[in-house]
């Protein structure tokens, strides 16, 4: 009975992380969603800001908190480890969409294109962002990154093990594709406005620091040397910034 909790539980953590990702492209885009980034009412510039750091800083905690080997350990300690990453994406999740339904929009226009080709491709080139994330996704592990290959394998009594480490595909060419198609989403937009670009600084700067400072240091500590050596043959983000010896 327990087991069969854990995997609805697990099952419903990933629609409810599916209609996040889904709903963020809408939102990033303006695109279908009823509320997107430049949409809603709008009220002074200072109290948006402040409302809208508050929201990523709720998100930025709980994705880096919940991810550190430490607060993993104090959850298996108290509830089943199966369910440990499904709670994960439920709680991301959850404050995505928080983000989504308490933004508040600042819409005065940092740049716009009127030219309906290069609008297009910069469109082009946001799709191909988020075709990155769902793919490098895949290039992990996507049942494993979502929870769903543990509470399958709990299931039938088997412990999940940590994906492989990956270094071919887009994982040659930067060491974080996946943050890569997440810069390149929130950036490419042939309309810039000031709401939307405080959006992209401030994931632009957790990004880094997130990658550089915490999961990089969690990667090393697990796959040791093999991982230095990745480090300096492959770039972090930027793809091409880095010679091969
Ligand atoms: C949301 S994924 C992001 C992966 C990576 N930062 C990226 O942008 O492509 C985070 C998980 O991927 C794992 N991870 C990062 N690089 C990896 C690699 N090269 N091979 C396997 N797993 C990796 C991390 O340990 C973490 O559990």
């Amino acid at each position: 009975m327990k087991k069969s909790i854990i995997l609805l539980y697990g099952i419903v953590a990933y629609f409810v992380f599916l209609i996040a990702f889904l709903y963020a492209i809408g939102f990033v885009g303006n695109i279908i969603v009823p509320k997107s980034i430049d949409t809603g009412a709008e009220t002074t510039m200072y109290f948006s800001v402040f409302i809208n750091v508050i929201l990523l800083s709720v998100f930025a905690l709980q994705h880096s908190i919940m991810a550190r080997p430490k607060f993993k350990e104090w959850f298996n300690s108290i509830f089943s480890q199966a369910m440990e990453r499904s709670t994960y994406i439920l709680l991301s999740s959850l404050a995505l969409i928080l983000i989504y339904w308490q933004w508040q929009p600042i819409t005065t226009i940092v740049w716009e294109t009127e030219n309906t080709i290069l609008s297009s491709i910069i469109t082009g080139i946001f799709f191909l962002g988020w075709l990155i994330v769902l793919l490098s996704t895949f290039m992990i592990n996507h049942l494993e990154l979502f929870g769903l290959a543990q509470i399958f394998d709990n299931l039938k009594n088997k412990q999940t093990p940590n994906p492989k480490f990956q270094t071919n595909y887009l994982y040659k060419l930067v060491r974080h594709p996946l943050m890569l198609g997440f810069l390149i989403a929130f950036w490419a937009t042939p309309t810039m406005t000031v709401g939307h670009l405080l959006f992209a600084l401030i994931t632009t700067i957790y990004i880094f620091v997130a990658v550089k400072y915490l999961e990089e240091k969690d990667l090393k500590k697990v796959i040791g040397k093999k991982y230095e050596t990745y480090q300096k043959e492959v770039p972090m983000i930027i793809p091409f910034t880095k010679n091969k010896r």
